[in-house]
């Protein structure tokens, strides 16, 4: 059977190819920038003023004067002002382009100030103090924005501070949720004895929100035929489907069956792992079909393990950040097959995360996952696992 970490790979080796669209800057945020941001000017674009103040040539200030009239004011979002007289100052308010002349700022708290001369009162000033110079930040022409980028507060700061009032960023996929299962009802019925409500659609959609993604929910009952006329509809009308349930053994477990008569390739079915081992995999040229095992513990894992990874880099993104945490305790998991334990993390004041297993009751123990908030994932090829040791942790 296949392991994680060869599943993942043929996951990831068939992620889509999505286009461009663009965007306004308002609605950019989250997306995944697909052409780069360069600065149209220098950072900052003048000799900026970075205090309010008065500004003065230090030579005055070195030759030992410490009281200047006041020659003006220079305020912020007025043309740049001239120093005419070197022994006088300005007044001038950050955000102002520092007035020709003028090389050094002295804040107000520095200075007595009456209607027409300034005293400086402390000793310390050093020449150009308190001023941005033109382009230290940045220059013209500069990237600020690279490809891949996702676009979080600042980067849409700096777009807009470089005129962009819209972004080119990756096209979001379609994509079908699809329960399946005679037993499932929806939320808004009341089930009888042998029926329960359907949960893992939901929980997908709300993982998927996070990418910015907003899926249609779809239920499909355990008829071949209903199955694949259903399935063949919503393949053509979306770029993923991401199913949940018939995928095991069981008589009514069509879901692997119906995917290969409507053409769609299997890259594998069932991984070395708890939960989730009987996990579908498949392609055709431009859709990729999930079929997660219904088991809600089961769609959370896989979910996290392998769609959400699968969705970030087909959107341009890494495919996963790479998180690790230490075991609380030590934990023994004797099969040979990769254990994805529950765990809740905690973040320690030595800088340490620590993972504290919550094994739960199997895989149908969703409940158990509402205190969980990631999956600590315990390799095949060992069976004690130590407090301490750390392993990488998979979560939303
Ligand atoms: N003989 C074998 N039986 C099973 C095996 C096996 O290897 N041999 N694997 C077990 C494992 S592991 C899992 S996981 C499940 C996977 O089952 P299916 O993917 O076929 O899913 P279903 O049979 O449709 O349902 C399983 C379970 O999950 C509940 N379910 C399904 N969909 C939802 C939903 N949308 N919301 C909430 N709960 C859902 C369903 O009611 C069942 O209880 O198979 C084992 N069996
Ligand atoms: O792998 Mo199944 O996911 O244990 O119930
Ligand atoms: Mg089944």
């Amino acid at each position: 059977m296949l392991s994680v970490s060869d599943a993942f790979a043929i996951t990831q080796q068939h992620s889509l190819s999505l286009p461009v669209e663009t965007v306004p800057l308002t609605e950019a945020t989250g997306r995944v920038l697909r052409a780069a941001v360069h600065a149209d000017r220098d950072f900052p674009p003048f000799d900026r003023v970075a205090m309010d103040g008065i500004g003065i040539q230090f030579a005055a200030y070195a030759s030992g004067q410490r009281t200047f009239a006041v020659q003006g004011r220079q305020f912020a979002g007025q043309p740049q002002q001239t120093l005419t007289d070197t022994t006088a100052c300005l007044e001038i308010m950050t955000g102002a382009m520092l007035p020709a002349g003028v090389d050094t700022v002295i804040r107000y708290e520095d200075v007595t100030l009456t209607d027409d001369q300034a005293t400086i009162t402390i000793d310390a000033i050093e020449q150009g103090q308190h001023i941005h110079p033109r382009a230290t930040d940045r220059r013209a022409g500069d990237e600020l924005l690279a490809v891949g980028t996702l676009l979080g507060p600042s980067a849409i700061a700096v777009a807009a501070s470089v005129g962009r009032a819209t972004l080119s960023v990756t096209a979001l996929p379609r994509v079908a949720l699809i329960s399946t299962g005679d037993e499932l009802v929806d939320v808004d019925e009341t089930p009888l004895p042998y029926q329960i409500r359907r949960s893992n659609t939901y929980m997908l959609r709300a993982s998927l929100q996070a990418l910015g993604i907003t899926a249609t929910l779809h239920h499909i009952v355990d008829d071949e035929t209903v199955l694949k006329n259903q399935l063949d509809r919503l393949l053509a009308e979306n770029d993923v489907l991401i199913l949940s349930g018939g995928v095991s053994a069981g008589k009514a477990d069509f879901v692997p069956d119906v995917l290969t008569r409507l053409g769609v390739q299997k890259r594998f079915h069932k991984i070395e792992q708890r939960p989730g081992k009987p996990i579908w995999f498949g392609t055709t040229a431009d859709k990729t079909v999930f079929g997660l095992p219904g088991n809600p513990v089961s769609t959370v894992l896989c979910c996290y393990r392998y769609v959400l990874p699968y969705l970030r880099s087909s959107l341009g993104l890494p495919a996963s950040p790479a998180r690790y945490a230490q075991l609380a305790k030590s934990i023994a998991f004797k099969p040979s097959i990769t254990y994805f334990l529950p765990v809740r993390l905690t973040s320690e004041p030595d800088g340490r995360t620590v993972a504290h297993p919550l094994p739960g009751s199997g895989s149908a123990d969703f409940a158990n996952l509402l205190d969980a908030d990631a999956f600590m994932e315990l390799p095949a090829d060992q069976l004690e696992f130590g407090a301490g040791e750390a392993f990488p942790v998979w979560t939303k």
